[in-house]
C-alpha cells in the first residue's frame, strides 16, 4: 500500500463541504477517494483479522467461559489487531473511528447520492449514471432518485450499460438465480451457483465480523463508559463489556449478510436453508455424497429435524454403513464458533445484565439461561395477547373454509387491517385460471395486451368477470374455467367477509383477472414500480401526508383482495407503506393460492415492484358495503352462468376446499414451518426511512 490511509470520514466531510459550495470537481474528487478509503479500511480489518488469531477458538468447552487465560487471549489478539491495522493503515487505528451516522451513510451508499449530481455537473454522463444506479440499488424506495434515473433513461447520450452497480456483490446474484434453478426443477444449476452463493455469503460474514473490531465507534464508546460507571468494573469486566459488543456485533452479521441491499428484512435462517436447498438438489442429481454432506451440515443446526434424520438414515443404507458422512468442515467452524460466541454472550447478559437479539432461530434451547428464558416466554406470552388485542380491534371471525391458513396478519405486517391467507387455491385451479388468461389472449376478444398505464416496461390485460363468461358463451374458454373464476372471486369474498367484517355484508365492487408481463428486452436496470403506490379508495397525497376521499378514487370500495395465481416471474412483490409512499412496512410475494386482503383506505398505501421477467396474475378484487355501488357485470355473469346451468341441468361444481402442497420445502421459507424452532427471537423488520433529509439531495440541482 501507498503509505497513510486517509479516514474516510474526513474526506466525506470535506467532499459534502466542496458539493456545496458546488465545486463540483473537487467534491467529485474528494468523494471518490472517500470512497477508496472506505473499502481500503475494509480490507485492511479484513486481512488483519485473518491474520490474528481467533480468540474463541482457542476456549474449550462450557466451563468458566471468562477466566482469566480468556481474558489473555482476547487482549493478545486486541494487540495483534492494532499491531496489524497500524501497519496496514499506515497510522494509528484510532484515526479511523467515525461516528454511527457517517457509517450509517456509507452502508446505504449515500455518497453515491451526491456523486451522482457531482458527475451530472461536470457533464460526465456515464459516471453519473452508474453513481445514480449504485445507489438506486440499497435505496430501491427513494423516489427522487427513480425520477432522476427516469431522466437519465429518456437522455440521448446515455448507453444502458452506464447503469452499473459498482458495489454489487456475487452473492445475490448467484443466490437468486440458483433458487431460480431450483424452482424450475433445474437442479444442476441449482447446486452450481447455491454452492457459489454459500461461499460468498461465508466469506461476506467474515468481512462483516471483521468490521466489528476496532477502530471503535465513538457512540459505542460512550455507551461502554456509562456501562463501566454503572457497575465500577475491574479491568476484566471492562474487557469483558467490550468484548461482549464485539460480539454481540459479529452475530448480528447474519442478518446483515442476508439482507439484500436495498431490502428491509433478512432472508431467515441464510446459511442453514442453503444446506437444505443444496441437500434436496444434491439429491435430485443423484449426487448421494454430496447429499448427505449437506444432511449432516444442517443437521448441525436443527440435530432433531426428523425429515433430514430420515433421509440421513437413508443415505447411510445407500452408502453403506463403512463411508463415514460427516458435516462440511466450514460449516462445523461457523456452528461451533456460533454457539461459542452465544454462550459467552448469555454468559454475559446473565451476569452483568444488557440485552441479546439472538439473529437466529437455530440456536438450541439449552443455551439460552434459564432466567433469560423465562423472560423470553413471557415476552412471547405478551406477543401473543397482543395479537389477541388486533385480532379482537379487527372483530376476527372464523374462516368459512378448511384448509386456509392465515399467513400473516395486521401486527406482523405493521399495519391495521391487513391480512394474508394462503391455500385459497390449489395448483390445479391456479393453471385453470391461468389458461383462461392464455385463451383469452389468443382471441383478442375483451382480452388485449397492451401497455401497462403504470409503466412502459410491461403489458398490461385484464379480464372481467363478464368477459370471462362472454367468451365461454362464445366456445373462446371453457365454461368450467370461466366458472371458475366466478367460484374463486366468491370464496375470496367470503373469506374476507367472514374476517374483516362478519355480519356485515360486503359486496362486489370490480372483478379482475390481471397480468402484468415483462416487456422482453426494456428490463435492464429498470428502476420504475409495476404499480406506483396508491391507496384503493381516495388519492393520496404524500406531501401532505393525506388521503382525498373524493373522485376520481372509488371512494365506496371498503376492502380489496388480490388473489395470486403464480410466482414464476421476476419481482412483482407487493408492498404496503406508510402515508408518504415510501416507508416500507410488508411485504407480500405473490405465489399461487395466496390471498392478501387489506381495508381500502389511507392506513393501506401500497405498490407493486416491477415485473423484469415473465408474467405475473392475480385476480383482483374490490368489495363495497354498499349495495348500490355493487358490480353489475357479476350479476350479469352470475346470470348467465345460472342460464347455461339450468340449460346443461347439472349441478353447480365445488370449488376444492383446503389443499395439499406436497412436501417439499417452498425455496421462499426454505426451512418448513413444521420443523421445530423458536419463534419471534429474531427481530421483526420494522419500518425502515430510506428517504434522506431534503436539504441535502442532489435533486435540486436538477
Ligand atoms: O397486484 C397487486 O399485487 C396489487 C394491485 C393493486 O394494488 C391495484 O390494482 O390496485
Ligand atoms: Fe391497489
Amino acid at each position: 500500500t501507498t503509505g497513510r490511509l486517509v479516514p474516510y470520514d474526513l474526506l466525506y466531510a470535506d467532499g459534502v463541504r466542496a458539493y456545496l459550495a458546488r465545486e463540483w470537481t473537487r467534491a467529485a474528487e474528494l468523494l471518490q477517494r472517500s470512497l477508496h478509503s472506505y473499502a481500503g479500511l475494509r480490507e485492511a480489518r479484513s486481512a488483519c483479522c485473518h491474520a490474528c488469531h481467533d480468540e474463541v477458538a482457542f476456549v474449550r468447552g462450557p466451563a468458566a467461559p471468562w477466566d482469566a487465560a480468556f481474558f489473555d487471549q482476547v487482549l493478545q489478539r486486541a494487540d495483534c489487531l492494532q499491531h496489524c491495522l497500524g501497519r496496514r493503515l499506515g497510522g494509528p487505528p484510532s484515526a479511523h473511528r467515525v461516528s454511527h451516522a457517517i457509517r450509517r451513510d456509507f452502508e446505504q451508499r449515500e455518497p453515491y447520492n451526491y456523486l451522482q449530481v457531482a458527475f451530472f455537473q461536470l457533464k460526465k454522463l456515464d459516471q453519473a449514471v452508474s453513481a445514480a444506479h449504485t445507489f438506486f440499488v440499497a435505496n430501491p424506495q427513494h423516489l427522487q432518485m427513480r425520477e432522476d434515473i427516469e431522466k437519465y433513461r429518456r437522455m440521448s447520450g446515455v448507453k444502458s450499460d452506464s447503469f452499473r452497480d459498482l458495489e454489487a456483490t456475487p452473492l445475490w446474484e448467484a443466490y437468486e438465480a440458483g433458487v431460480q434453478h431450483y424452482n424450475a426443477d433445474e437442479y444442476l444449476q441449482a447446486v452450481a451457483r447455491l454452492e457459489e452463493s454459500l461461499r460468498e455469503a461465508l466469506s461476506a460474514l467474515e468481512e462483516c465480523r471483521a468490521l466489528c473490531e476496532g477502530p471503535w465507534e465513538e457512540e459505542e464508546e460512550e455507551e461502554e463508559k456509562e456501562e463501566k460507571e454503572d457497575m465500577q468494573p475491574g479491568l476484566y469486566e471492562a474487557i469483558a463489556a467490550h468484548y461482549v459488543q464485539v460480539l454481540k456485533c459479529r452475530q448480528q452479521c447474519v442478518l446483515e449478510i442476508a439482507t439484500k441491499p436495498g431490502r428491509i428484512s433478512a432472508t431467515e435462517d441464510f446459511i442453514p436453508s442453503h444446506l437444505d436447498l443444496l441437500q434436496f438438489a444434491y439429491d435430485q442429481v443423484g449426487n448421494q455424497t454430496l447429499a448427505a454432506e449437506c444432511a449432516a451440515s444442517y443437521l448441525l443446526f436443527y440435530p432433531m429435524d426428523e425429515p433430514m434424520l430420515e433421509k440421513m438414515n437413508q443415505y447411510r443404507t445407500e452408502l453403506g454403513e463403512d463411508t463415514a458422512v460427516t458435516a462440511r468442515e466450514n460449516i462445523q467452524h461457523y456452528v461451533q464458533r456460533s454457539l461459542m460466541e452465544k454462550k459467552l454472550i448469555y454468559y454475559a447478559v446473565e451476569h452483568l445484565g444488557g440485552t441479546f437479539n439472538d439473529p437466529d432461530l437455530w440456536t438450541p434451547d439449552e443455551l439460552i439461561p434459564e432466567n433469560l428464558k423465562e423472560q423470553h416466554r413471557e415476552d412471547q406470552e405478551k406477543q401473543k395477547q397482543d395479537t389477541l388485542d388486533v385480532e379482537e380491534r379487527e372483530k376476527k371471525g372464523p374462516l368459512p373454509f378448511e384448509g386456509i391458513i392465515v399467513t400473516m396478519d395486521s401486527r406482523q405486517m405493521n399495519g391495521t387491517q391487513r391480512v394474508v391467507f394462503d391455500r385459497v387455491l390449489t395448483e390445479s385451479e391456479c393453471r385453470d385460471l391461468l389458461r383462461l388468461t392464455k385463451a383469452a389472449g389468443g382471441t383478442g376478444d375483451g382480452y388485449r395486451g397492451r401497455r401497462s398505464p403504470h409503466t412502459p416496461h410491461e403489458r398490461f390485460e385484464g379480464l372481467t368477470v363478464l368477459k370471462a363468461v362472454q367468451m365461454a358463451q362464445n366456445g373462446d374458454v371453457d365454461w368450467k374455467d370461466a366458472k371458475l373464476l366466478l367460484q374463486a372471486s366468491e370464496k375470496s369474498r367470503k373469506i374476507i367477509e367472514s374476517y374483516f367484517t362478519p355480519g356485515k355484508k360486503l359486496h362486489f365492487s370490480f372483478t379482475h383477472l390481471v397480468c402484468r408481463t415483462a416487456v422482453e428486452g426494456e428490463q435492464e436496470s429498470r428502476m420504475d414500480l409495476s404499480h406506483p403506490v396508491h391507496a384503493d379508495n381516495c388519492l393520496l397525497d404524500p406531501e401532505g401526508n393525506e388521503c382525498w376521499r373524493e373522485p376520481p378514487a372509488y371512494v365506496y370500495r371498503d376492502y380489496s383482495g388480490i388473489l395470486y395465481l403464480n410466482d414464476d416471474f421476476q419481482g412483482g412483490g407487493l408492498f404496503f407503506t406508510e402515508l408518504d409512499t415510501v416507508t416500507v412496512t410488508a411485504k407480500v410475494y405473490p405465489k399461487c393460492g395466496r390471498l392478501v386482503a387489506f381495508s381500502s383506505g389511507k392506513e393501506n398505501p401500497h405498490g407493486v415492484w416491477a415485473v423484469s421477467r415473465g408474467r405475473r396474475c392475480a385476480v383482483a378484487l374490490w368489495y363495497t358495503h354498499s349495495q348500490e355501488h355493487a358490480e353489475q357485470e357479476r350479476v350479469k355473469a352470475e346470470e348467465l352462468m345460472e342460464q347455461r346451468a339450468a340449460e346443461q341441468d347439472k349441478p353447480n361444481g365445488q370449488l376444492h376446499q383446503g389443499a395439499d402442497h406436497g412436501s417439499r420445502s417452498s425455496p421462499e421459507s426454505p426451512v418448513p414451518s413444521d420443523r421445530a424452532r423458536p419463534t419471534s427471537r429474531r427481530h421483526k423488520p420494522g419500518s425502515d426511512r430510506t428517504q434522506r433529509p431534503k436539504e441535502l439531495r442532489p435533486r435540486d440541482e436538477f
